[in-house]
């Protein structure tokens, strides 16, 4: 009835994850996810030295008291480090009281209300040609909901497009490079919005209207922008519009909101909901975009979706590769669970990664399942972990034509 120990584990399998594993005296095991995406060592110290020496000897069971405890009690509140922090051991704990009740996860959240979680796929290309390769590979692997980024004329590399790609082969877009200093890219926003609904109008026209198409605008509009662009991609019917504006200036999502009805999605880089409360009592957003591993866990964020529910907005969880498979099981148990699910983001991880975190979830004719192990369901397999070393990368920084630095 007491945690024994709580290890802090780190693996880079072509990326960098950080693992909280607790163990409690019967010898049941727990995991929890804390990668922040190019400052992992900042939550392995903040484990290490704040919160592991907390963990020893409480029962495993308050999982409540626990998350109050760590957020009130470390005073200074919030921030992305404390909140992945808090969001591991949360978890860890969840998938430790489901292991005792023999259970998987979601059961315990009130158990399935879906068949499964509708997932999204990540189609890109440096051109329209490259672009609808990537969407045949997607529908191929039976995506039934496609995420769409493109280049844009005149500017090199930018957010959200891989290398051009042939049918079958994986798609790897990865913005964290493993290089000593960011990668810098550039940005022009006019370009972008004249672009992107030439983009849509192909795209609808090659495969027509049934197809559920998404889009990330990366923070890098003002509202005007930003309402502008949501204008324009009326005709072609988006699931979302991600993160139109950087969304810290909650207010700001008003004028995008009067203006357009192209729904949007806002809150991946948010941790509690603090960040939200506008958003939601306004009805300003449709998909809250958080992650159980950057909201503090599966408690805090059933918390917001809750709240969310009452005005008719719905789930889009943050699912790219830098939420570890253990974070990605995490929020496939509470997607299974709450009545508000909208859609889960999946990008598949690669085959080392899932060699070193063994998941029982299933991708089937689009919808995601977490499977029925007790627990998450991911076994963390040290040996092989133990060969992957830390290897420092950067999240890349994004300037305008004149070299002013903008919001990647
Ligand atoms: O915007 C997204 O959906 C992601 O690709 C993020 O850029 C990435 O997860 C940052 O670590
Ligand atoms: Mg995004």
């Amino acid at each position: 009835m007491t945690i024994r120990t709580a290890e802090v584990l780190v693996t880079s399998p072509g990326r960098n994850f950080v693992t909280l594993r607790i163990t409690t005296d019967d010898g049941v095991v727990g995991l929890g996810d804390a990668t922040v995406n190019g400052r992992e060592l900042a939550t392995v110290a903040y484990l290490k030295e704040h919160v592991v020496p907390l963990l020893i000897g409480k029962d495993e069971h308050n999982i409540e008291d626990m998350w109050q405890f760590l957020y009130r009690g470390a005073y200074w509140r919030r921030g992305p480090i404390t909140m992945a922090a808090i969001a591991a051991v949360d978890v860890a704990l969840w998938d430790i009281k489901a292991k005792i009740a023999s259970l998987p996860l979601y059961q315990l959240l009130g158990g399935a209300s879906r068949i499964g979680a509708l997932a999204y796929g990540h189609a890109s290309g440096s051109d329209t040609e490259s672009l609808f390769t990537s969407i045949r590979n997607h529908l191929d692997q039976g995506f039934k909901a496609i995420r769409v980024q493109t280049g844009v004329p005149g500017l090199g590399q930018i957010y959200g497009v891989a290398g051009d790609q042939r049918p079958g082969e994986r798609y790897d877009y990865e913005p964290a490079k493993r290089l000593p200093l960011p990668a810098e890219e550039t940005w022009d926003t006019r370009a972008y919005l004249r672009h992107v609904p030439t983009v849509f109008a192909a795209v609808r026209k090659e495969f027509g209207p049934e197809l559920i198409l998404l889009h990330d605008g990366h923070h890098r509009m003002t509202p005007n922008q930003a309402a502008s662009l949501g204008k324009s991609l009326e005709p072609y019917d988006l699931f979302w519009l991600e993160d139109c504006t950087p969304g810290e200036n909650q207010e700001g999502l008003r004028r995008v909101r009067s203006q357009t009805t192209t729904p949007l999605a806002i809150g991946e880089v948010f941790n509690t909901v603090h960040d939200y409360q506008t958003l939601i009592t306004e009805q300003l957003i449709d998909y809250v975009r958080s992650a159980v591993t950057h909201t503090g866990g599966i408690s805090a964020l059933r918390k917001i979706m809750d709240f969310a529910a009452i005005y008719q907005i719905k789930s889009g969880f943050h699912g790219p590769t830098d939420i570890s498979p253990v974070g990605q099981a995490a929020q496939l148990h509470l997607g299974m669970a709450i009545h508000n699910f909208g859609i889960q983001e999946y990008m598949k991880h690669s085959a080392e990664t899932l060699e070193v975190f063994q998941t029982s979830y299933t991708f089937t004719d689009g919808l995601l399942h977490p499977g029925n192990n007790p627990g998450l369901g991911v076994d963390y397999n040290d040996e092989l972990a133990n060969t992957f070393d830390y290897t420092p990368a950067y999240l890349p920084v994004n300037r305008l034509l004149d070299g002013t630095v903008h919001d990647w």
